[in-house]
């Protein structure tokens, strides 16, 4: 078997044409809910990353039968959810956070459930309290076991009123999942509202369900007592979209990704004008979406946080890093969601970044890592020359920033372990770094 390794010859400007598709952080959920319905689900634009495989093994190993078409067609059946085959089910422990959500849904079809280890970016502990919580309330038993987790309902689910601790995006998404199919009403405050939620609010809507999205964060679900299959189109993947456009602003070059959506990257297309990046947006109905370029000049450095939506995604703080290092002047990265997203700033200095990471608030509004000593602000002091190094990269955004930061660089970088990370949510990676000039090589 060849290495999992890219050659990476930098210092060319990527320029040229990519497509989004759908994203990663619904289309895996989306595929979750096809085992509430009583008939066939078809989700369109599904892009060909690994945690899409991961969910489809998932589905399978609990009796949904997939299916695929052209285009990115996946027709999931869930006619003959009757089992829970542990052993398939475990082939997928430590590889995505997406087993979590399958408690409710199963719950609901079976009456039990087996949720082998998470994985997902290591960007902080994760923890899982707050699902569990939740479940227990519906009525969930739920048993922490060395293997996973192992829930049933011996008395079915019920509504609850629950207030979410922090807006928690997989929180939210369990809550839902669990809600539509429970007996009486559901009240989740605090909870998530991320565009992607609000695509699986609609989602569930078409199979049947009843939500109400209130303001301040209340969401309202009336349980019914059957959901059928859906039919979506998902929203466009806005993580990899703001990834193109950094990649982009830092090696001066020039992309349009096409399916971009305006309305669901604003506060990102905000940062980067005040940057110094340029960007147009073509909302045609076919063939649109938003060109990314650095218009030449010197980018300007910003103080910015990251937050849950409306606020500065989280997933674009590391590729905006990388475009950062090539500003002149004091940056200043906040990130307050995850206390440990800036490991793969060691990497990043060590190909020339001027970046320091601190355990204090900077910048912005104290959160909840300020007190616990978590270097989780950043000054990063530019513009820096990058020079090429050899990286392991350490998880799916990190990855991406190291293969921004080796494409703008001066020399040849070897980039380990593309395959294994990148592919989890950026679809025909090598392809589209084809198609905008960069000259990568798979020795
Ligand atoms: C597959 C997917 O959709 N992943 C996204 C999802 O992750 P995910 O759903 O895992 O992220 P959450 O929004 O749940 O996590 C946000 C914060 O809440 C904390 N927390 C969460 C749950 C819990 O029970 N207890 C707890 O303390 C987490 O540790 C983290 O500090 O939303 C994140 C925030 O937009 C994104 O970065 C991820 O790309
Ligand atoms: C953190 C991310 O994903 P996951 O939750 O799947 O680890 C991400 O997509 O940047």
């Amino acid at each position: 078997m060849s290495e999992d390794v890219l050659v990476v010859h930098g210092g060319t400007p990527l320029r040229g044409e990519i497509q989004v598709r759908g994203a990663k952080n619904l289309v895996s959920k989306a595929m979750v809910a096809a085992v509430l319905g009583e008939t066939a689900s078809t989700l369109y634009d599904v892009p060909a990353i690994r945690d899409v495989e991961i969910v489809t093994g998932l589905l399978e190993a609990h009796g949904v039968k997939v299916s695929t078409g052209p285009e990115g067609e996946l027709v999931m059946d869930p006619a003959n959810v009757t089992r829970a085959a542990v052993d398939e089910i475990n082939v997928h422990a430590g590889s995505s956070r997406i087993p979590i959500l399958f408690c409710g849904p199963l719950l609901h079809r079976l009456g039990h459930a087996f949720i082998p280890d998470l994985g997902g970016c290591k960007i902080g502990d994760r923890p899982i309290d707050f699902h569990i919580q939740a479940l227990r309330e519906f009525g969930a038993v739920v048993d922490k076991r060395p293997d996973g987790l192992h829930l049933s309902a011996p008395n079915g689910l019920r509504g609850i009123k629950y207030e979410l601790e922090y807006p928690s995006v997989g929180s939210t998404e369990q809550v839902l999942l669990t809600a539509v199919l429970a007996d009486g009403v559901t009240e989740l405050r605090n909870a998530a509202v991320e565009p992607e939620i609000v695509d699986l609010i609609c989602v569930l809507q078409k199979m049947g369900a009843i939500i109400k999205v209130h303001t301040d964060r209340v969401i309202e679900i009336q349980g019914v007592a059957k959901l059928s299959g859906y039919s979506h189109r998902p929203i466009p993947d806005r993580i990899e979209a703001a990834s193109w456009g950094a990649a982009a602003l830092a090696t001066h070059g020039e992309i349009f990704v096409r399916g971009a959506k305006q309305a669901d990257m604003m506060t990102f297309l905000n940062v980067y004008r005040s940057v110094g990046g340029a960007f147009s947006v073509d909302d045609s109905p076919i063939g649109g979406g938003i060109r990314f370029w650095h218009p030449g000049g010197e980018l300007q450095p910003v103080a910015l946080e990251t937050d849950v939506h409306p606020g500065l995604m989280t997933d674009w703080q590391q590729p905006l890093v990388v475009a950062l290092t090539q500003a002149r002047g004091l940056s200043i990265v906040h990130e307050t969601v995850y206390e440990r997203r800036f490991g793969y700033t060691t990497e990043l200095r060590q190909m020339g970044a001027n970046i320091q990471l601190y355990s204090e608030c900077l910048g912005g509004t104290p959160c909840r890592w300020g007190r616990r000593n978590f270097l989780h602000s950043a000054v990063i002091a530019g513009p820096s020359k990058l020079h090429a190094a050899d990286l392991q990269i350490p998880d799916l955004r990190a990855g991406f920033s190291h293969l921004i930061a080796a494409l703008a660089a001066e020399g040849t970088s070897r980039v380990y372990g593309v395959d294994r990370y990148i592919s989890r949510g950026y679809e025909d990676f090598d392809g589209k770094l084809a198609a905008l000039g960069a000259r990568t090589e798979r020795p």
